[in-house]
Order: structure tokens, then C-alpha cells, then sequence
């Protein structure tokens, strides 16, 4: 089965945050995402809201459970108290643990298993009592012995850090060399059992040898890069629409 695609919202979040207007409408785009075929939407609430703002979340929630009830919702974050409290109020199918602190300007490395073991093993138990799939964001390192600590927590799947890999966009032996990393790692993920997700700067240019290395990739969730598109393939069609509010035939 191919992979699925969740939308990430952030960057559309950020741009909506540089006024104190409703757009661009974050729900209003992850609709017209879902329309498109998108399996689900992935937000990254940071504690400042600098992109999604915690009152976006109950209509997120809102727009699967009413009109897309196959769809996924999937939040990702570092696993503190006010992320766990946001997880609680909104369960989404999908809960995706990042270790970035809030001064990151965004997320740059997977989990130290070894190190954060006893942490994981609390809040993946808290979040499966609540019946969620938990997802753990891992680099892209062929480590067995780090992922079966991802596995003895309890967690259903990794999310491969793959901001390394869309890095080398003018660089294709890296991208091949690091490809072939991450593929190295899904299958020990495979063979411990853990389900497999990938995410960060993936693209449409650097999307088909990762799928083509990982057939078995359950789910990419994809922001910037997705967005940065949405911008450049929608840009004609919106500066006809502005000239024609001008008042100038086109
Ligand atoms: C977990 C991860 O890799 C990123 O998805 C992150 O969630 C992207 O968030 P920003 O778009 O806010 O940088
Ligand atoms: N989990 C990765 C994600 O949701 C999107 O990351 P990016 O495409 O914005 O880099």
C-alpha cells in the first residue's frame, strides 16, 4: 500500500499569524487538503503558538469528525504536561513525540532512546491508555539496540527524521547515501515490530526514491515543502483573480 500523506498545517499557521485576520484559514486549507485526497493533518503546537494556536485544534477535530471521518488527525511535541493536557482534550488518532525544546526554531533530531527511556515509558503508557497510536521521531540511524527501546515502550511506529536527507536537494550522491540510511533503519524498525512514518523538508523531488527505498512507509507528513508548492502552483491562477478585481479584463 502506498503511503499516505498527512498535511502538516504549521507553515500555514505562521503566515496566518503575521496579521491579527482569519486568513489564510487553517481549517479552511486542511479542508481543501482533505478534499484532495490528503489522509489526514499534522499540527506542531509549540508552548508560544507561534504556529498553530491551541484554539485551532478543536476545529481541526471538528472538521475530520464531520466531514472526513476516515481521515487522521496526528499532533506532534514534545511530550510536557501542556501538550499531553492538549492531546487529552482533542485525541487524535495519532500522537507523533518530538524531542525538540521550545527554543528550537523547529524540530532537528530524533530521540535519545537510551536516555530518555523512563520519560518515553511514562508518557506512551498515558497515551495508550487513551487508546492512541504513538509515534516516536527517530533519526535516521541503523541503530537496533536504540529502536527495540522504542519498541519496549510501547510505541506503535517510528517517524524517520528525514531533515538530513531533504538537506541534500543539490546534492544527489548524499541524498542516495542517506536514503539508503533511512532505509536501513526502517527495516530494523520493520523487524522489531514497529510501524514506520517519515517527515520533515520531504518533497516532491526527494519523496519517490524514499518510498522507493521503504515500499512499506506507512504515513510522510509534510509541511513546508508542501506548502512552499500550494504558494508557487497557485500563484497564476490568484494574480488573475486579483487583476479581474481590479477591473481589468483577463
Ligand atoms: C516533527 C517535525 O519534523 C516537524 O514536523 C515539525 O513538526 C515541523 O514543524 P514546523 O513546521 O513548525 O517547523
Ligand atoms: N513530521 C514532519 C512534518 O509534519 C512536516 O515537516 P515539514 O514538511 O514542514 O518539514
Amino acid at each position: 500500500m502506498p503511503a499516505k500523506l498527512s498535511v502538516n498545517l504549521n507553515a500555514i499557521a505562521m503566515l496566518r499569524n503575521r496579521r491579527d485576520l482569519p486568513w489564510p484559514s487553517v481549517t479552511g486549507l486542511g479542508r481543501i487538503a482533505l478534499q484532495a485526497g490528503a489522509s489526514g493533518l499534522t499540527v506542531h503546537p509549540r508552548p508560544d503558538q507561534r504556529h498553530i494556536r491551541f484554539s485551532d485544534l478543536g476545529p481541526i477535530r471538528a472538521l475530520i469528525d464531520t466531514e472526513f471521518p476516515e481521515a487522521e488527525f496526528n499532533m506532534e511535541g514534545y511530550p510536557e504536561e501542556g501538550f499531553l493536557r492538549l492531546v487529552e482534550m482533542h485525541r487524535p488518532e495519532q500522537v507523533t513525540l518530538v524531542p525538540d525544546d521550545p527554543a528550537q526554531a523547529t524540530s532537528d533530531h530524533g530521540w535519545d532512546f537510551r536516555k530518555s527511556r523512563g520519560v518515553l515509558e511514562t508518557v506512551v503508557g498515558r497515551l495508550k491508555g487513551l487508546g492512541l497510536r504513538v509515534s516516536v521521531f527517530a533519526d535516521g540511524e541503523p541503530d537496533r539496540e536504540a529502536l527495540a527501546i522504542a519498541r519496549e515502550v510501547g510505541a506503535d511506529r517510528i517517524e524517520l527524521y528525514t531533515g538530513p536527507y531533504g538537506g541534500c536537494y543539490d546534492d544527489s550522491a548524499g541524498a542516495e547515501r542517506l536514503a539508503g540510511r533511512l532505509g536501513e533503519t526502517a527495516d530494523i524498525a520493520f523487524d522489531l515490530g514497529l510501524g514506520v512514518n517519515a517527515g520533515h523538508d520531504l518533497t516532491v523531488a526527494n519523496l519517490p526514491a524514499l518510498v522507493a527505498r521503504i515500499p512499506r512507509l506507512a504515513e510522510v507528513s509534510i509541511g513546508h515543502g508542501l506548502t512552499a508548492d500550494a504558494l508557487e502552483y497557485g500563484m497564476a491562477e490568484t494574480v488573475r483573480r486579483f487583476r479581474r478585481a481590479c477591473g481589468q479584463s483577463v
